[in-house]
């Protein structure tokens, strides 16, 4: 019999992740999986239940949760010699993830895609000694957006982010960056430094238009400069899709960047804090393979 385990964050969304689950389960038990359901109580709980279903050869990984449950239960999957098949219910307020791959962001929908036929290989970066599924941002602006409230994010959406940034830009100075990739250097001084693996970043879908989520590359900004005025150009450039072409942003494409400070720099991972520079970025192609809608 095929074996699925279901993730749940009961403190996702608005809290309503358990009443979601009986439903997944119903899903899961018609296609004939027998079905284990596991519940994070804190941080990293998704990471070691995910190992545990690498571990007993499980078939299917279901994350009901937001995209910090999604981050954390991808990081079971490291050095795993067994990948389950992943699917994913999203209840939290940015859900970057299920917007790259179409999955609907009303859960149950999103639960009618668990009886589809379609497998997306997806690939997975990889940050130092983890693994991320969306963006990795740096720079001062980075900092701001871990300190973005769930209250602001449910109530403004992606334009939460844009709050804090510009509140941000007021009051604080770029740090002095160098990125490195293909054999150049960059440096200089940023607020900000992006790198997205999905064209979804913080809810704004247009962020980043030609990332496709199996091409392999990670998809990166510089922002040369953001004061208050260019900030309002930049903002239109991102609600417009074109924000590679503006005159303050720096894009490029690699496989492999490293990103370094003289200055102790924070990140922002998956739209959660992660470790401070320096950085080692890289994607592992196609690594993940994630039920996705059935094709219109
Ligand atoms: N039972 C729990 N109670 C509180 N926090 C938990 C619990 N289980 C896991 N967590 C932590 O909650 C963090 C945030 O979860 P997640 O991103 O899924 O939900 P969210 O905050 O509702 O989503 P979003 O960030 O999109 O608003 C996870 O990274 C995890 O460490």
């Amino acid at each position: 019999m095929q074996q699925a385990m279901i993730i749940i964050n009961p403190s996702s969304g608005k809290e309503e992740a358990l009443e979601y689950v009986r439903n997944v389960e119903d899903i899961l038990q018609g296609q004939g999986y027998a079905v284990t359901v596991m519940k994070t109580a804190k941080e990293l709980d998704a990471t070691h239940f995910c190992i545990r279903a690498c571990e007993e050869h499980y078939d299917l990984v279901v994350s009901i949760g937001g995209d910090g449950t999604l981050h954390e239960t991808i990081n079971g999957f490291m050095d795993q010699p067994h990948l389950p098949k992943l699917a994913v219910v999203p209840l939290g307020t940015v859900n970057d993830f299920a917007r790259a791959l179409q999955i609907p962001l009303n859960p149950a929908q999103a639960i009618r895609t668990l009886t589809s036929s379609r497998i997306q290989n997806v690939d997975i970066g990889r940050l130092n000694d983890r693994f991320f599924a969306n963006v990795v941002a740096t720079g001062s602006l980075a900092e701001s957006l871990s300190s973005v409230s769930s209250e602001d994010k449910s109530r403004l959406g992606a334009f939460a982010y844009l709050k804090e940034g510009i509140k941000e830009l007021a009051g604080k100075t770029a740090h002095s960056l160098t990125i490195r990739h293909d054999g150049q250097t960059w440096k200089g001084e940023t607020p900000l430094f992006i790198a997205a693996l999905t064209n979804s970043v913080g809810g704004f879908e247009k962020l980043a238009p030609d990332a496709v989520v199996d091409d392999g590359l990670l998809h990166c900004f510089i922002f040369k400069d953001l004061n208050l005025l260019n900030t309002l150009t930049v903002s239109l450039s991102l609600l417009l899709g074109s924000l590679k072409n503006h005159k303050d942003v720096i894009y490029f494409t690699a496989r492999n960047v490293s990103v370094s400070s003289t200055d102790p720099v924070r990140t922002n991972v998956d739209g959660e804090e992660g470790p401070p520079l320096p950085l080692e970025l890289s994607t592992i192609p196609r690594h993940l393979h994630v039920i996705v809608p059935e094709e219109e």
